[in-house]
């Protein structure tokens, strides 16, 4: 059986800084466009982590060379990218959206497979739209097998990204190195975590390329050389969620140093989040500090944008003081596990009142009582359990480590924050 961590109650109001690990999105984007460079590229502070490492991982299977500087950077010096090669995707939608592209431009056959549940991850529309840029594709979902012929012709395709916005960011991410560049058009459902594809489209632009996303639903990547990077990656934004929510939770105060004043990462809404819940929240040179409230405001909240945050949002809303509703995240059932079914179990496994909408939660919270939280080899369901046995004593999350999906060392950081002060 794997083993329970018995969730931390916090003694009393947390007061702590945390420094937060490198931001996966941005990582797993620098490294792709690294790989895809005119150049070598130093990619500085970037996250270590399972996402990450089956990122970079991938990438050398296909001959890209990516080694450690002395400084915990990463180098990546680009090569003629060529299989036969076994890609490895773990649960990262990352690296099964990110790197089939990448592969279409390889020569020869590169096998892609997973953990059990990425097999359920939609992935379908990402391997019909390479298909309709010219590349040869043997298969639907995991495991798939791309004959890569060393280029790919690209031009217009037309995708319905309803399910994540992955699909976009895959194809834009590789689209300069294809011949004709891409336009890709959206159709369908609005897409989802939209600040995501801006992430994809201002780091396109920063390594030099073209990109027109003007018109709605629409975005076209003219061909040409990606930039060699040089780039700080910023701490991870999401990831910083859960530590700025055990203030929030306990009337406590958590810095995270290095939150950046401008930044794509759809991360950074937990502000105006935390603000609504009733926290202070301040933004200063030395990082963003959250100042819990005596007593958590319910929220109504769209988080179409921002879904990620929702395990986050949803535990402290399961201990606020008056029901909450969570809209916009239909797409969360294709996430690492069924994310609404998940939180709606487990949630209501410690007696709280939680319903499942059609794209969401209403959580009414209830008196809770410790019990098994299961994680469902998800990362940021993991947590969400951490941040609830923070008030909710005897509270068992199954499966920390795997937070390491995004986070190193999940226990260690949390027990640092606990144990001391800023
Ligand atoms: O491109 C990215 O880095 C991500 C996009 C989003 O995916 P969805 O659009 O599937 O929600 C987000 O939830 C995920 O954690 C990371
Ligand atoms: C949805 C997430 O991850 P992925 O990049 O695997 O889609 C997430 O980290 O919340």
């Amino acid at each position: 059986m794997t083993q329970l961590w018995p969730a931390p109650v916090a003694a009393g109001a947390v007061r702590a800084t945390v420094p937060v690990p490198g931001s996966k999105s941005i990582t797993n984007r620098a490294l792709v466009l690294a790989a895809l460079a005119d150049g070598p590229s130093t990619l500085r502070a970037p996250l270590r982590s399972r996402d990450t490492e089956l990122m970079a991982g991938a990438l050398r299977s296909l001959g890209v060379a990516i080694q450690d500087g002395p400084d915990g950077s990463w180098q990546v010096t680009p090569a003629a990218l060529r299989g036969p090669a076994e890609v490895d995707c773990g649960l990262a939608g990352t690296v099964m959206r990110f790197v089939p592209p990448i592969a279409a431009l390889a020569s020869g056959r590169i096998t892609f497979d997973g953990d059990p549940h990425a097999r359920k991850r939609p992935l379908g529309a990402v391997l019909d739209a390479l298909r309709a840029l010219g590349a040869d594709i043997d298969g639907d979902a995991l495991p798939f097998q791309v004959n890569g012929a060393g280029k790919l012709p690209g031009g217009a395709v037309t995708i319905d990204a309803s399910a994540s916005s992955q699909f976009v960011s895959g194809l834009l991410l590789s689209a300069p190195r294809f011949e004709q560049g891409v336009v890709v058009r959206h159709a369908g459902e609005p897409v989802p975590s939209l600040p995501h594809i801006e992430m994809t489209v201002s780091m396109l632009r920063a390594a030099g390329v073209e990109v027109d996303d003007q018109e709605p639903d629409t975005w076209r990547v003219a061909p040409g050389p990606i930039r060699a990077l040089d780039l700080d990656v910023e701490p991870d934004l999401s990831n910083a969620t859960p530590f700025l929510a055990a203030a929030a939770a306990t009337g406590g105060a958590v810095t995270v140093p290095g939150w950046p004043t401008r930044t794509t990462q759809a991360g950074d809404a937990i502000r105006d989040i935390l603000a609504q819940m009733g926290a202070q929240v301040e933004l200063t040179g030395d990082g963003l500090t959250v100042t819990g409230p005596a007593e958590l405001n319910a929220v109504d909240l769209d988080l179409h944008d921002v879904g990620e945050l929702t395990p986050t949002v949803a535990a402290l809303a399961a201990l606020a003081t008056g029901r909450s509703r969570l809209r916009g995240v239909a797409h969360l059932r294709g996430h690492e596990t069924d994310r609404l079914a998940a939180l709606q179990t487990e949630l209501t496994k410690l007696g709280g009142a939680v319903e499942q909408t059609e794209d969401g939660l209403v959580i009414e919270p209830r008196p809770l009582h410790g019990g098994n939280w299961h994680s469902y080899a998800d990362h940021r369901m993991a947590t969400a359990g951490a941040i609830l046995g923070l008030r909710v004593p005897g509270v068992l999350v199954e499966d920390i480590a795997t937070t390491g999906k995004t986070i190193p060392d999940f226990p260690g950081m949390w027990a640092a924050m606990l144990g001391g002060d800023a």
